[in-house]
């Protein structure tokens, strides 16, 4: 059986990202540039004020004397006329630096009576001058393919004048849930009915990360509704699929996928919760089949599928941040299994303490919504103490 990181490789082995689309500026918020940004001229586009003030020649700035005030150029203007010795113009945040001049000195500094200027404190050659091309020089690769683009990203397109942006397009993720016992929110449960809750929440741990989900409903244990719904779902640029796959009598879905020719790369996982996991491939889609108790489908999406998504996305980093966390409570566990820990992770004195967030049964859900880290126990021991080192990985939540 594979291990924890074993499979975790193998699905990221197979999936590669999508291809390219051009989108609106806004729209490639939160999205992976797909080429290499080039800026099409410098940044600054030409030296100009960082403060309220006066442009002067520093020559002038030397001895005590007072400067005219001959000119002012607000932000928006600018002047061709070059500064003259012994003249200073009066410059706005952001106006180009006239010809002659090579030093602002702030209002702060200055004293004015009538059209005549005295500057007080010494003056440096440059201040306050900001130079073309010191943030950004023309040509440069201001955005390399594969980065994400987070609000500063997206203002530094605008800036270059980049409207339509190339980034890597979003997977259509169909999910199915599986199983007799299973109705829609919203429709009142009889005896032994329960409400699908996984199809909800993988939807919005999707949209979370940018993919659209597509529902299917829910396919019923018998071979023609699994039939009609996954045929539906292998349209999808990926399928989810949840319950259904371990040893029941009414587990259909691994047979139902291979009867559509939905080649399996493997079942089973050393973990815990979400051993009876599988996944498969149909051409160069990928097929997530996930087991159906509520928690272990959340947690196998956040482990599994997640990054496999993200890298099809065009994300380089598709893993949560882990932490070096202080264990805060004794734990046992299966020997042999890498076993995912609902925690609850707080920072005091500058180290991060977990301790858990309750009863882990797989059908514990409230453990779920306490917690904001899963601690990555190691398969080797059985009991793990108080005070141990363990990595955690942060799930959002409540910040920490
Ligand atoms: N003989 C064995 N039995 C079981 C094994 C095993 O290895 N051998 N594995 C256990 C483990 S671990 C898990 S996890 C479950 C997973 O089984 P399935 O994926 O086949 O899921 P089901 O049995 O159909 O359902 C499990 C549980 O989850 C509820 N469920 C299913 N779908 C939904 C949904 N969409 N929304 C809410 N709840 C759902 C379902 O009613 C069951 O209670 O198998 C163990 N058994
Ligand atoms: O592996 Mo099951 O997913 O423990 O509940």
């Amino acid at each position: 059986m594979l291990s924890f990181q074993q499979a975790r490789q193998t699905i990221l082995d197979h999936v590669t990202p999508l291809g390219v689309e051009r989108v609106g500026l806004l729209d490639a918020s939160e999205r992976i540039v797909a080429e290499d940004i080039i800026a099409p001229w410098s940044l600054p586009v030409w030296d100009n004020s960082a403060m309220d003030g006066f442009a002067v020649r520093h020559d002038d700035c030397s001895n005590d004397g007072t400067l005219t005030i001959s000119g002012y150029i607000p932000a928006g203007g600018y002047s061709n006329d070059p500064v003259q010795p012994g003249t200073a113009v009066r410059i706005m945040t952001g106006a180009p630096i006239p010809p002659g001049a090579d030093t602002v000195v702030p209002f702060e500094e200055t004293s004015e009576k009538g059209d005549q200027l005295t500057i007080r404190g010494s003056v440096t050659v440059g201040d306050h001058i900001r130079v073309k091309g010191e943030d950004i020089t023309d040509g440069e690769n201001i955005l390399t393919a594969g980065s994400l683009l987070r609000p500063a990203e997206i203002g530094l397109l605008a800036t270059f004048n980049k409207v339509i942006v190339p980034v890597y397009r979003r997977p259509r993720v169909a999910i199915l849930a599986t199983g007799d016992e299973l109705i829609e929110p919203g429709t009142p449960p009889n005896n032994h009915q329960i409400v699908n809750c996984n199809s909800f929440a993988v939807a919005a741990a999707l949209k979370e990360i940018g993919a659209e989900p597509i529902l299917l409903g829910i396919a019923r244990d018998n071979r023609e509704s699994h039939l009609q719904k996954i045929k539906e779902g292998l349209k999808a640029d990926a399928l989810i699929t949840s319950a259904g796959v371990s040893a029941g009598d009414r587990d259909l879905v691994r047979d139902i996928l291979e009867e559509l020719d939905v080649k399996s790369v493997f079942w089973k996982i050393d973990i815990k919760p979400g051993r009876p996991t599988a996944f498969a491939m149909y051409g160069d889609k990928p097929v997530f089949s996930l087991p159906g108790n509520p928690v272990s489908t959340m947690i196998t999406f956040e482990e599994f599928v997640k990054p496999a998504l993200l890298k099809m996305m065009g994300h380089r980093r598709v893993f949560h941040p882990t932490v070096r966390a202080i264990l805060k409570d004794d734990v046992k566990k299966k020997s042999g299994r890498t076993q995912f820990m609902r925690v609850f992770v707080t920072m005091q004195n500058g180290q991060y303490l977990a301790s858990t967030s309750g009863d882990q049964n797989t059908g514990i859900l409230k453990t779920m919504i306490r917690a904001n880290g899963l601690a990555i126990l190691p398969a080797a021991p059985d009991h793990i103490g108080s005070g141990a080192q363990v990595d955690v990985q942060l799930i959002g939540g409540d910040y920490v």
